[in-house]
Formats: structure tokens, sequence, C-alpha cells
């Protein structure tokens, strides 16, 4: 089975992702393969921006959406060949795939997609230690594309309820086999 989790920043897609990681599914990370991606044309990054520090790059690109698409044509077709193979390596087995922006890449693979959604004031609040607020507000921008689809996760709550939720999404999915 293949479960993909999508969502927002900060919404609490890995901690959900962790969950069925820990109950056996192997676990890929888009963004890790993003950063991976990153590295492997960073000469093109850097002759194109001027700059290939991730944390340089993201001010730029999360301020303006033609340099957002810019970057994303250069390291989308490496990210998608390297969640490829990822997925070739692990045919039928049981997959957590993380991908904030799973349906801007066409992932189709899945069995079950899980949107994490939260509040915007709960998102600001887990990365007010993180980010500068304006650059939350940013992304927030950038991923307006990213909207509620399948399962739908509320997580405004505590950890603990996040668990419990994820307890009986669980249990379904094992009785639907
Ligand atoms: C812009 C980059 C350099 C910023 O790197 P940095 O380490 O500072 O931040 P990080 O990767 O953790 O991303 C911060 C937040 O932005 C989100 N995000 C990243 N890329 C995008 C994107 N293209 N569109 C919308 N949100 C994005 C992430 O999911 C995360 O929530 C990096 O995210 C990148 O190369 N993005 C393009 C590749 C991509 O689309 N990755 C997302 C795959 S789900
Ligand atoms: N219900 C919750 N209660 C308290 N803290 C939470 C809850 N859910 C997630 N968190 C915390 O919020 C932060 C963001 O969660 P997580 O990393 O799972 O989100 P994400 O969607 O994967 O983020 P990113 O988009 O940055 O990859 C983490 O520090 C996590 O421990």
């Amino acid at each position: 089975m293949v479960i993909c989790v999508t969502g927002k920043i900060a919404t609490g897609k890995s901690t959900v992702s962790q969950f069925f990681a820990q109950r056996g599914f192997e676990y890929i990370n888009v963004d890790k393969l993003g950063h991976i991606a990153f590295e492997m044309n960073k000469e093109n990054i850097k002759q194109t921006f001027g700059t290939c520090d991730r944390k340089e790059i993201a001010k730029i690109v999360f301020a303006d959406p033609q340099k957002l698409k810019l970057l994303e044509s250069i390291v989308h077709p490496t990210m998608m060949r390297l969640l490829k193979d990822e997925l070739e390596t692990r045919k039928g087995k049981d997959i957590v795939i993380e991908a904030a922006i799973k349906r801007r890449l066409g992932i189709d693979c899945c069995d079950i997609t899980i949107t994490v959604v939260c509040d915007k004031k709960v998102i600001k609040e887990r990365l007010k230690e993180r980010y500068d607020e304006d650059l939350v507000e940013e992304i927030l921008e950038r991923q307006s594309d990213i909207e509620p689809e399948g399962i739908v996760i509320e997580n405004n709550s505590s950890l603990e309820e996040l668990q419990s939720q994820l307890e009986k999404i669980y249990q379904q999915i094992k009785a639907k086999g």
C-alpha cells in the first residue's frame, strides 16, 4: 500500500508520516529528495540565481512565483527521477510518501492520500523559532494550491489528539486491507 501525506508547511506531515513509519511503512520524504536534487543541480542554480545557498534561495523564490517556477524547472526533473528510483527499489512494500506539493508534482501512485490541515495561527506559532513571519506568509501563498484531498486530518490540538486520530485511521486502513 502507498500512502501519500500532503499539506501546507508545519501542519504535521512529518509527524503523521512517522506514525506510519513506526508501523513498518518505508518512508520517503520528497522535501529531502528536493534537497538532494538541489545539490545535484548546484552549478545551474548558482548560474541562474547568483547563489546556491538554500536559505538565500528560499528568500528569493518564496517572494516571487516566477522565480519559484524557475527553481522548480531546474530541481523537479531530478527530484521526480529520484522519487521514481526510491519507489522502484521498494516495489510491493508499504510506503508512506511525504509531499507538500503532491498534486503540483502529479504524484499519482498513491492508494490513499492523507491531507493534514491546521489553522494559520497554529502554523505560525509552530514556526516562530524557525522562520520570520513574512517568510511564513510567503511560503503559505506559494502553497495556496495545496487543498484538502482524501482523508483530512485536522491537527490544531495536542500530539495525543493527533495520535488518537491516527490510530483510528490506521485501524480503518488495515480493515480495508
Ligand atoms: C526553496 C528551497 C531551496 C528552500 O530550502 P530550505 O531548506 O530553506 O527549506 P525547505 O526545503 O525545508 O522548505 C520550507 C518549506 O517550503 C516548502 N516548499 C519547498 N518547496 C516548495 C515549493 N516548490 N512550493 C511550495 N512549497 C515548497 C516545504 O515543503 C517546506 O514546508 C527548497 O525547498 C527547494 O529547493 N524547493 C524546490 C523543490 C521542491 O519543490 N521541494 C518540495 C517538494 S514537496
Ligand atoms: N498536534 C501537535 N501539537 C504540538 N506540536 C505539534 C503537533 N503536530 C506537530 N507538531 C510540531 O510542529 C512542528 C511541525 O510538525 P511537522 O514537522 O510534523 O510538520 P511538517 O508539515 O512536516 O512541516 P514541514 O512543512 O516544515 O516539513 C514539529 O516541531 C512538530 O513536533
